[in-house]
């Protein structure tokens, strides 16, 4: 059989049926191996179909009557499977469609029938454009059946959009009831301009600031500030903005009740402004190609003047948005980008929107703009805002698109199995892809987090929705009173995806075990610790990160790290004897006044965002938690002397160094200390306390502030201050040289006087902790001497054997605790009052990256059933009453 090597892509515009056939090569590359269009649909008279296939080939053209999207689709097939020899359907491994309007859905998703019901319903804000792409998806499925088929949104880009952007000026709750907002399209376009633009004037994308122009028969502009969309001319559909082939653009709304108050019903309302208008309603032909003659042609003056009024008004409102645009910019403009069908196209037509423009410093070269064919910088040398003419390639974006959402799929096992049809019809497959991929291996491409959080979650939701509705009705297990009365232990009772507690085996975070992590994830330095953004990455996607992705965590949260002036006032005015914890709690409230959540909320946001500003306030607080835990350091044991930040550390280290401790030694502990600490799935105090605080909807600070409360109490974080105190009070007792025996007696003397010997046993785990296990590996590599780690070593030996022979506990073995003291003390952290909020900067990766995913998921509010005495005794009659009867 043939490889399974190659994408398809479909792009379905208003009058168009565009297709691309990918062919995957080494790194992930992707090679158009055939093209094509069909132009004009719907106009049978004039349609026709060009494409193009194999290398070198030839353009074919053929004039035929497509009356709709699914004649042309016809048309491609035949011409490709005619064009490749055997059955190329065959070769093909996945589809991606671009779909315009997804309504809240944004990211790249596969085509399930929920998607595909998604897509229907939110025909009524794409009317142009909705049915053409579900008649794509529909005719691509039945053609290429049992591959998985991605749909990517044309809404997408425009995420970043700031509220005063994409509000209308209505009555609030038409937002968050209805979703009525502007969302903006031709997306998939602007993301592939933005980077070929930020690519040929050679700076980061980051930095890069343009004003595209997306002109073809669907028209519309967008600013882009610092790679990103910050507005656009198209709103809640795309019929706002510029005037087009058939739309109006910009009206006065007041038109329509005035057309419906003389007899039009709102659907022939809406067919007018959406199909009789634009060019067709004001010169009787959608296509600007029959209007040039008029407005530029020898004869003007002759010429049909409708033609050439409709030319004007089309350039007048370019022409608007630019000077509106140049000032959301402040004027800060790299590049003006011409593309699709009339920017790409049209010389005469790019010369009039900027004509005159020279006070904006636009300086088109009159004779590069004539010449241009396909890519060209059409400014003249001086000019200090280039034009740029950049035929767009949505295809080949959606194909990378639909190729990274698809691998995203195939690394994730249920996945896999939702794609067992797809993958049996293509045996190999995954390592066909893992080869192509390369060394990185098969995984989410991008290196933004909250893009590769977004592209999780549609899935996941449909997860969860799933197994609500095939399993709600099961039983997990029963509760005895026991149970009940005794802290909940083992009750199964939340749901916690970051990380799984298993008895013997200890934490998994994401399903790897710390062994595992130390391996794969990435590293500061090689051979190295990992470090704890790597994890963070991971807690929140799911995947190990590549060493880019670490990277840009690092340097995500290095942006955000600033803490405001008021935060240290705060800190500086507690008490002197406040407990660090409480200092803690204390400054993470103090910076609960920035919370991006609390404000969206209050403001109204529709409950499908709320994962978002959660994840922002997350990624601010979590950034924020070194400088507050190293303020809190030097103010309370360094008389307040604060030290600067090194802005070329990463997160974990940058600590250390703030705290004064800046040699390699101590970096690298702390590297693997806030990694190992993150979290230990949901049930204990602090995760709990989170979790319980967050389903609420308080916000990230309130939520994690509970946490840190918790963490606080000595029978949960404080423990690892108490088995210091503990492990000083046998050095003095029984001094350095201690034997065995000794210090058995000494563990005896413990436990008879009724106390525990700190660090020792678990509520969950049955064997040593592996967190435990990993420090002392540390401590074995950097200080195998050092008196204290070989008393701990000693413990090791002498402890789990006497809380044996007590027959009390049902795990005699060291935790994390045991160990993390000795590592701090050996470097000079030894101020054990501050140990815990070490713990705490580090539990914030686990906790609030589950509370984004609680978000996420739409977790309700946590509600347990709470009894009396008299009425657990009321219910265990009532039982023992129903099982005699
Ligand atoms: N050579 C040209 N000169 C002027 N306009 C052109 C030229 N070629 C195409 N166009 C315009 O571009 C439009 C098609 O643009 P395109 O981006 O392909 O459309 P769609 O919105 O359907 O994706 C045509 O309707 C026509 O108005
Ligand atoms: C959104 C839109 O108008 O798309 P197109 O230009 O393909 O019609
Ligand atoms: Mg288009």
């Amino acid at each position: 059989m043939s490889a399974r090597n190659k994408v398809m892509v479909l792009n379905a515009g208003s009058s168009s049926l565009k297709y691309k056939l990918f062919q995957l090569g080494e790194g992930s590359t992707l090679r158009a191996v055939a093209s094509g269009i069909c132009e004009r649909i719907g106009d049978a008279a004039a349609s026709f179909h060009r494409g193009k296939a194999g290398e070198g080939g030839q353009e074919q053209r053929q004039e035929t009557p497509l009356k709709d999207h699914t004649a042309a689709l016809e048309v491609v097939s035949s011409f490709l499977g005619s064009a490749f020899k055997g059955d190329f359907t065959k070769e093909v491994f996945g589809v991606g469609h671009r779909v315009v309007h997804g309504r809240e859905i944004s990211e790249p998703v596969l085509i399930s029938d929920q998607v595909r019901s998604t897509i229907q319903k939110a025909s009524d804000l794409a009317p142009l454009h909705n049915p053409p792409n579900l008649m794509g998806i529909d005719a691509a499925k039945a053609t290429f059946p049992g591959v998985p088929h991605v749909a990517v949104f044309d809404t997408a880009f425009h995420q970043t959009m700031p509220p005063e952007a994409f509000m209308y000026a209505l009555p609030y709750e038409l937002y968050v009831e209805r979703a009525v907002r502007r969302y903006g399209f031709h997306g998939t376009s602007y993301k592939y301009l933005t980077a070929e633009a930020a690519r040929q004037l050679g700076k980061p994308q980051e930095e890069t600031n343009l004003i595209i122009c997306h002109l073809g028969a669907g028209s519309s502009m967008c600013a882009v500030k610092g790679g990103k969309s910050v507005d656009t001319t198209m709103g809640l559909t795309p019929l706002e903005g510029l005037m087009m082939g058939t739309r109006c653009g910009d009206i006065d709304p007041a038109i329509i009740p005035y057309l419906a108050s003389h007899g039009m019903s709102v659907k022939e309302i809406d067919t007018l402004l959406n199909k009789k208008s634009g060019f067709l309603g004001l010169a009787g032909n959608a296509d600007l190609r029959n209007h040039l003659e008029a407005r530029f042609g020898a004869g003007s003056a002759t010429a049909d003047p409708r033609s050439k009024l409709a030319v004007d008004v089309y350039v007048r409102r370019v022409r608007k948005y630019l000077g509106a645009y140049f000032a959301h910019l402040d004027g800060q403009v790299d590049a003006i980008v011409f593309s699709a069908g009339i920017g790409e196209n049209s010389a005469p037509m790019r010369a009039e929107f900027v004509r005159g423009m020279e006070f904006a410093g636009v300086k088109l070269d009159g004779g590069k703009n004539a010449a241009a064919k396909g890519a060209a910088d059409v400014s003249t040398q001086d000019s200090r805002v280039k034009l740029l003419v950049i035929p767009t390639d949505e295809e080949l974006s959606i194909a990378q698109q639909t190729l990274e959402r698809f691998l995203q799929q195939a690394v994730n096992m249920r996945g896999l199995q939702k794609l067992r049809g797809a993958l049996q019809a293509a045996p190999g497959l995954r390592e066909h892809l893992a080869e192509a991929l390369g060394p990185a291996g098969v995984r989410t491409l991008t290196t933004d987090l909250k893009a590769a959080v977004a592209a999780k979650i549609p899935e996941e939701q449909d997860r969860l929705k799933a197994i609500k509705k095939e399993h709600g009705g099961k039983v997990l297990g029963a509760v005895t009173v026991e149970q009940a009365i005794g802290g909940m232990r083992g009750i199964p009772s939340m749901l916690w995806e970051t990380s799984l507690l298993d008895p013997e085996e200890g934490i998994r975070f994401r399903g790897h075990s710390i062994p595992d992590l130390q391996e794969k994830l990435p590293k500061a330095k090689a051979g190295g610790e990992p470090i704890p953004e790597g994890l963070l990455w991971l807690l929140l996607t799911g995947e190990v990160p590549t060493q880019d992705q670490a990277k840009s965590v690092t340097e995500m949260l290095r942006e955000r790290s600033k803490l405001p002036d008021h935060v240290y006032k705060v800190l500086s005015d507690t008490h002197p004897d406040t407990h660090p914890m409480t200092q803690l709690c204390t400054a993470v409230l103090a910076l609960q006044v920035d919370s991006k959540f609390a404000k969206a909320y209050s403001q109204g946001i529709h409950k499908t965002k709320y994962w978002e500003p959660v994840f922002e306030d997350s990624m601010d607080l979590i950034a924020k938690l070194p400088t507050i835990a190293a303020t809190i350091y030097r103010n309370t044991y360094k008389g307040g002397k604060l030290i600067e930040d090194d802005a070329g550390l990463d997160w974990g280290a940058s600590l250390s160094h703030k705290m004064g401790y800046s040699d390699e030694g101590p970096l690298e502990m702390m590297r693997l200390y806030q990694t190992i600490h993150a979290d230990h799935e949901g049930g204990n105090v602090s995760a709990h306390a989170t979790h319980l605080v967050g389903s609420a909807l308080s916000d990230p600070y309130l939520c994690f502030a509970a946490g840190m409360t918790g963490l606080a109490g000595p029978l949960h974080g404080l423990a690892n201050q108490e088995v210091l105190r503990w492990l000083n009070n046998v050095r003095e007792q029984v001094g350095d040289d201690v034997t065995k025996e000794q210090l058995s007696e000494f563990v005896w003397a413990t436990l008879k006087s009724g106390k525990v010997v700190p660090g020792f046993g678990h509520a969950v785990l049955r064997k040593t902790d592996p967190r435990y296990t990993c420090q002392r590996g540390f401590a074995q590599r950097h200080m195998p001497d050092y008196p204290l780690f070989k008393l701990v070593s000693m413990l090791y030996e002498v402890v789990p054997d006497i809380l044996t022979q007590t027959g009390k506990v049902k795990n005699p073995y060291p935790n994390v605790d045991a160990h993390s003291g000795v590592l701090l003390q050996f470097y000079g952290m030894t101020e054990e009052n501050f140990y815990t909020v070490l713990f705490g900067v580090s539990r914030s990766l686990g906790v609030l990256s589950q509370g984004v995913w609680s978000r996420a998921l739409g977790l309700p509010i946590e509600r347990p059933k709470s009894l009396t005495m008299q009425a657990v005794l009321d219910r265990v009659a009532a039982q023992e009453t129903s099982v005699s009867i």
